[in-house]
């Protein structure tokens, strides 16, 4: 029976629509807050979800993507106040199935869960038709870039040939090799990770290919290997560019043949094992430099997808933060944050060098220091990710004050003029000590342009002794 999921904090409304989904004879489950809901949309329920905006913990349309990338991929009916249509159609536009107004008789939301399952079962029937569908696997994302390297995931899964996988650092490299393996026909069998560039060069071919008793001094048993553990799975060689033109040789054959040599054996064994490969290196610079064998290239790279950095996926900036805040929280036994627009801004204004790692442990160090708060705003960046926000906003608002502006120009200058203005209104304290921040990065700046950079003279016009200059001077940094 199909499920309807009831987001709504009206308990009138809920219940009618609770009613209405079982008159439909469908099976109706109520979620009071998003955190609820996105709860029992992380655990499967839900065919049809229909989600009010107006939470108590927050906006169901910024809540939207989540629900929509959920495991069981619902179609998301909006439900709004009159006023809010305008939002709600940009909603559709981003995912939704459909929005109703509040207030609109029972007969048009009847029809509107009637279409969304009819539209649901001949998107299940067209996914059934092209194999089994595609689970995320925690791969959380929404942006073109992002659903490209999906696609390319969901076809990589559906074949048996190699995967290089490329990336700067923290893309989501080994994710993405986990999410191939488990929508493959070897989902269920070993996954077994290799890390290249932790292979000790004297033992790499022993735990790659295992080894007899006796083989080597310490040798007094027998060892399989990881690749025989990887037998009838996936083999993952992270790092490949680190490979020794040694083992790249010894390699490649068991890669050609599916046999291997364990050290000092005498027969050959056979390896059933699917690779993926994943680098932040340039192999192709490397087979020019002849540091990696251009053989092996290509036969890893049969298929490749390059997972581009976060900073070139902007919409994936919010579904992201938001699942590790609801992620960190259920595991820790806390209650959901809310993510202020202003911080998603500074979130949005990072450069990110570490990628989705770096923002994973950014949301997760926001929450365990800003102790117990419920709201999240840049405040509550750790030290360095504000400054370099701080900076960059000065930065920004400098460069506006001496371009040529429109008196349109002015308003949003103006406010931008508050540090923390925005949806919200931030505690005093908060708000006080962003603002006193960027007064500091602002004066600073000033005063050693004003100094040319001579740290003693500097100091000396600060009027801060030299003790409490540098400490300032290091924090800012
Ligand atoms: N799209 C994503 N959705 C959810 N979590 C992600 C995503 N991409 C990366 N992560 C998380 O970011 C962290 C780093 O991911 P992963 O280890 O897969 O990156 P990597 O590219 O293999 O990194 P490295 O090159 O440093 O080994 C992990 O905690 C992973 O769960």
């Amino acid at each position: 029976m199909p499920e309807i999921l009831i987001i709504d904090d009206d308990p009138l409304v809920a219940e009618t629509l609770a009613d209405l989904a079982e008159d439909m004879g469908h099976v109706p489950l109520r979620a009071a807050s998003l955190a609820d809901g996105l709860a029992h949309a992380d655990a499967g329920f839900g065919d049809v979800v229909l989600l009010d905006v107006m939470m108590p913990d927050g906006n169901g349309l910024e809540a939207l993507p989540r629900f929509v990338a959920s495991p069981p991929r619902p179609e998301v009916i909006i439900i709004t106040g009159a006023d809010a249509e305008q939002s709600a159609e940009m909603a559709v536009r981003n995912g939704a199935w459909d929005y109703i107004t509040k207030g609109a008789p029972v007969s048009a939301i009847r029809l509107a869960i009637l279409r969304a399952l009819e539209f649901r079962n001949e998107k299940l029937a067209r996914t059934a038709q092209q194999g089994r569908p595609f689970n995320p696997a925690g791969l959380v994302g929404t942006s073109p870039a992002f659903m490209d390297c999906l696609d390319l995931v969901a076809k990589a899964a559906r074949s048996d040939v190699p995967v290089l996988i490329t990336g700067e650092t923290g893309t989501g490299k080994e994710l993405a090799s986990r999410a191939i393996h488990e929508n493959s026909d070897r989902a269920g069998r070993p996954f077994v990770v290799v890390d290249c560039a932790a292979l000790p060069e004297n033992l790499a071919e022993s735990v790659l290919f295992g080894h007899v008793r006796g083989a080597f001094t310490g040798a007094d048993r027998d060892a399989e290997g990881l690749i025989r553990q990887a037998s009838g799975g996936t083999l993952f060689l992270d790092e490949i560019g680190e490979l020794s033109p040694n083992l790249q040789k010894t390699f490649l054959r068991a890669l050609q043949e599916r046999r291997f040599r364990p050290v000092g054996g005498r027969q050959e064994v056979e390896g059933d094992f699917r690779l993926l490969a994943a680098t932040n290196r340039d192999l192709q610079l490397m087979v020019r430099r002849g540091e990696f064998r251009e053989d092996l290239l290509y036969r890893v790279r049969s298929m490749h997808i390059a997972l581009p950095p976060l900073r070139q996926r902007e919409d994936d900036l919010r579904p992201l933060a938001e699942h590790f805040v609801h992620q960190y929280c259920e595991r820790n036994n806390l209650p959901s944050r809310i993510l202020t627009q202003e911080l998603l801004r500074a979130l949005g204004a990072q450069h990110w060098p570490g990628n989705v790692r770096e923002l994973r442990n950014t949301m997760e160090t926001m929450i365990a220091f800003a102790d117990g708060v419920r709201t999240l705003y840049p405040a509550h960046l750790p030290e360095h990710i504000r400054v370099r926000h701080l900076r960059a906003t000065a930065e920004g608002m400098r460069a506006d004050h001496t371009g040529h502006m429109t008196s349109g120009d002015h308003a949003e200058v103006a406010s931008q003029d508050l540090p923390l203005a925005g949806l919200s209104i931030p505690t005093w304290m908060t708000y006080r000590d962003v603002a006193l921040e960027r007064a500091a990065v602002d004066y600073f700046q000033n005063l050693l342009a004003y100094a040319g950079g001579d740290m003693v003279k500097a100091q000396q016009l600060s009027g801060l002794s030299r003790a409490q200059f540098y400490r300032l001077l290091r924090k800012l940094r």
